[in-house]
């Protein structure tokens, strides 16, 4: 049975799920050297914002197939390095958007009329009505940083509050904008304009400091920040210096660039500072959704099925994996062959995507054909998360095109492999809805269903060859299933497809390559 670690506090409701098809042990609050010491036992492990998966956990976590996030930010996560170690990265992309977005409008509310500091003022006995007068929102202008998930439901509900809305989100169009009724601007200006700023962005090497002495400096010197989206997207030392100045008027922050929170100038800052344990996400409703989400995945994960939000697999969500699953093994098969048509080191492979699946959507095809070619070289270690860096750090350059216009089969698929000894191709295609056909190899037409065992030979069209390499091959005690010759021209070249019981025995291709008119020789294992 697997076993899966969880090693923050996450819902029941995930637990049971995992507990489906898993051994779960909870372990909470580990230090990195012993979550080191024992990641090696799990096939996956679960967390949320307080467990740093860093390249030395991924590294001693040799049997880990899979990470889950249960909720959105992956930035605790090394995931080039789970990446390059094939294991997927989950989250739960939707889970927690509206706990996160309400948090961000509490924040900014409670930052607006005092109501921290007005309650615990009460709850020492005092009245103090003076201190705590606030200000409205009302006819405000909001400036929201990032109009993705999170972003878009804090615009709804400030527009509802009255809030004139600004908007800073350079990969969403201006058409998006205006449905979440947010007049797009660049940072600049939404600095400048803006009386409340809040943050929804992911925290990158690009966002990181993107809220600094600087900007800070161009801010309203009435304005308010919010930040529920991640520490370390504002410069806290500048922030802090700005608080004290009288620079801007306070600041909501629910995270930290490092947490716990440890000694920080923010704390006494008094009612114009207000800090939340990183709560965002801090819901009852949004902790069983996020439980839910990424335990189901690192169940179905376990059992062989794709993940439906894997950050680290682009493209290849479930729905397309299941359009396309037919036409994944086809690729995967004719990666294999051309692999060991080529043999040696492949330096180049052309992915030619024809017919119907001349469409941006048959780019998992590439990843598939990868995966097929280099599963020579790494087995079971090379999967669809990680063909492409395996590649690339092997020097395979790969070349993708696209030809609509091939009409002989729905849709096919050729892969040329060009390596230290040569080129090779192959091409696929499917006969019904999934029976997979070499219908071409080295540019001879052939018509055959690819065995796990096979042997392709190049030669000369003449008379008596297929019989000789039949007795030779009978003098081994090998079985031939099926075999087919393809040529272009009548005693020309040709290519001898043969389908065999059982693998070749050593020594058997020098041997068959003496035979009269056989150039060429491959024995292939699929
Ligand atoms: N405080 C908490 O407990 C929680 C915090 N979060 C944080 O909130 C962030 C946003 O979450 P969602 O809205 O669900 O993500 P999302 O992916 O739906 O939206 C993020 C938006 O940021 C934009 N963006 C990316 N880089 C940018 C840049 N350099 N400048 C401006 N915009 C940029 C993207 O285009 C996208 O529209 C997460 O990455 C996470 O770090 C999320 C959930 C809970
Ligand atoms: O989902 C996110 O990105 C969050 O920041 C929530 O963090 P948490 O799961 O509450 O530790």
């Amino acid at each position: 049975m697997s076993k899966v670690l969880v090693s923050d506090p996450i819902d029941q409701a995930g637990i049971d799920i995992l507990s489906q098809v898993a051994t779960v042990d909870v372990k909470t609050g580990l230090k990195p050297a012993e979550l080191i010491e024992i990641i090696g036992e799990y096939d996956a492990l679960m967390i949320r914002s307080g467990t740093r998966v860093t390249q030395e956990i991924i590294e001693a976590g040799t049997q880990l197939k899979i990470i889950g996030r249960a909720g959105v930010g992956v930035d605790n996560v090394d995931v080039p390095a789970a990446t390059r170690h094939g294991i997927v990265v989950v989250n739960s992309p939707e889970g927690n958007t509206i706990a996160a977005a309400e948090h961000a409008i509490a924040m900014m509310l409670s930052l607006s009329r005092h109501i921290p500091d007005a309650n615990v003022s009460v709850k020492k006995g005092e009245w103090d009505r003076k201190t705590f007068v606030g200000a409205e929102v009302y006819k405000k202008t909001l400036g929201i940083v990032g109009l993705g998930k999170i972003g878009s439901h804090v615009a709804a509900v400030a527009k509802a509050m009255g809030m004139k809305l600004l908007g800073y989100d350079p990969f969403i169009s201006t058409e998006r904008a205006e449905q979440i009724g947010c007049q797009l601007v660049d940072l600049d200006l939404l600095i400048q304009q803006a009386d409340y700023i809040t943050l929804h962005i992911p925290k990158t090497p690009e966002t990181a400091h993107l809220i600094n002495a600087t900007t800070l400096a161009k801010m309203k010197p009435t304005a308010r920040i919010i930040n529920c989206a991640r520490g370390g997207i504002i410069d806290e030392a500048a922030l802090a210096e700005a608080i004290k100045q009288g620079t801007i008027a306070g600041a909501a922050l629910d995270v930290f660039e490092s947490e716990p929170l440890g000694e920080s100038d923010l704390r006494s800052l008094g009612k114009n500072v207000l800090l939340t344990p990183h709560l965002g996400a801090s819901t009852a409703e949004a902790q069983v959704n996020v439980a839910i989400d990424v335990a189901e995945q690192i169940r179905d994960v376990l059992l062989g099925l794709p993940a439906r939000s894997a950050v680290n697999i682009p493209g290849l969500s479930p729905d397309v994996l299941e359009e396309l699953k037919p036409y994944m093994e086809l690729a995967e098969t004719l990666g294999k062959l051309v692999g060991q048509l080529a043999g040696g080191r492949v330096e180049l492979l052309n992915v030619r995507l024809q017919g119907e699946l001349a469409t941006n959507k048959s780019q998992p095809l590439v990843v598939a054909s990868l995966k097929g070619l280099l599963y020579q070289a790494l087995r079971e270690r090379v999967n669809y998360v990680n063909a492409n860096i395996e590649a690339k750090e092997r020097g395979i350059r790969v070349i993708e095109t696209r030809d609509a216009s091939v009409r002989d089969y729905a849709g096919s698929l050729r892969l040329e492999a060009t390596g230290t000894l040569g080129t090779h191709s192959v091409t696929g295609a499917l006969l019904g809805e999934k029976e997979i056909h070499l219908t071409d190899v080295d540019g001879f037409p052939i018509n055959v269903p690819p065995s796990k065992y096979m042997l392709f030979t190049l030669h000369r069209d003449m008379p008596g060859i297929i019989g000789k390499l039949g007795s030779l091959l009978g003098s081994f005690n090998v079985n031939i299933a099926s075999m087919q010759v393809g040529r272009k021209i009548v005693r020309g070249d040709a290519v001898m497809a043969l389908s065999i019981d059982d693998p070749l025995p050593e020594g058997i291709l020098a041997e068959i390559t003496k035979v009269p008119g056989i150039r060429d020789a491959y024995t292939v294992t699929l």
